[in-house]
């Protein structure tokens, strides 16, 4: 299994944000995805995952192998730690949540509605998420925020072990989680912004 992009070009509300973009990420291996604020690195795994067309390029891995952390942990509230866990191992078609409880340090939080966890806690879930989708690509942006030092630790494993086992992981991040792992800076890939200010920018949110 290996993700390969070629020639891809990433926009937001249609401008394009990084173009010519082309890296491989084979199993076993972790890629880190580096680049000033507002480069394009959400964008690029938004697009990664499926979320949005690319606007040129080519992707080599469909959205159904990938399981895509984003900034918000996408968690239900009113359900417990479990029943969150549950719902995904449903939706991805996976059984075992115990491990995924146990990795990410939830066992004694397994009954409390998700609404009821600290930041780090809530965080902690969203990650267990990963490790319920059985899917072989992992696509993180910032995904120790909020995480105290064990925490990060913990992750960190269960990035290692995921890739140990046959799994890739492409992973946006200002600090360093102490995995050995290649670097993808996407500054050489950023777009002219001069070309975008000809073109208009403005708000996809009121497309
Ligand atoms: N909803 C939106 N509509 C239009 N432009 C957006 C939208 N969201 C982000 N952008 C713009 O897209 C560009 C890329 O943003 P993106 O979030 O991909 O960067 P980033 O590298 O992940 O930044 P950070 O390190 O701050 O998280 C930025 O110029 C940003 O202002």
């Amino acid at each position: 299994m290996e993700l390969r992009v070629e020639g891809l070009t990433v926009a937001r509300g249609g401008v394009p944000v990084l173009e010519g973009l082309g890296f491989s990420l084979k199993a076993g291996e972790v890629l880190v995805l580096r680049g000033p604020n507002g480069s394009g690195k959400t964008t690029l795994l938004r697009t990664l995952a499926g979320l949005q067309p690319p606007q040129a390029g080519e992707i080599s891995l469909p959205p159904e192998t990938i399981a895509y952390g984003a900034h918000a942990d996408g968690l239900k509230a009113q359900l417990t730690v479990t029943e969150n866990l549950m719902f995904w191992a449903r939706v991805y078609g996976t059984g075992d949540i115990d491990a995924a409880l146990s990795r990410m340090n939830l066992v004694s939080l397994r009954d409390r509605p998700a609404a009821n966890l600290s930041a780090g806690q809530k965080r902690r879930l969203g990650l267990a998420r990963l490790l319920v989708t059985g899917r072989p690509i992992w696509l993180l942006d910032e995904p120790t925020v909020s995480l105290d030092t064990a925490s990060v630790g913990l992750f960190a494993d269960c990035v290692r072990a995921h890739v140990a086992d046959g799994g890739a992981a492409l992973i946006a991040t200002h600090i360093d989680l102490g995995l050995e792992a290649e670097i993808l800076d996407v500054t050489p890939f950023r777009a002219d912004p001069d070309a975008a200010r000809v073109q208009g920018a403005f708000d996809e949110a009121f497309l």
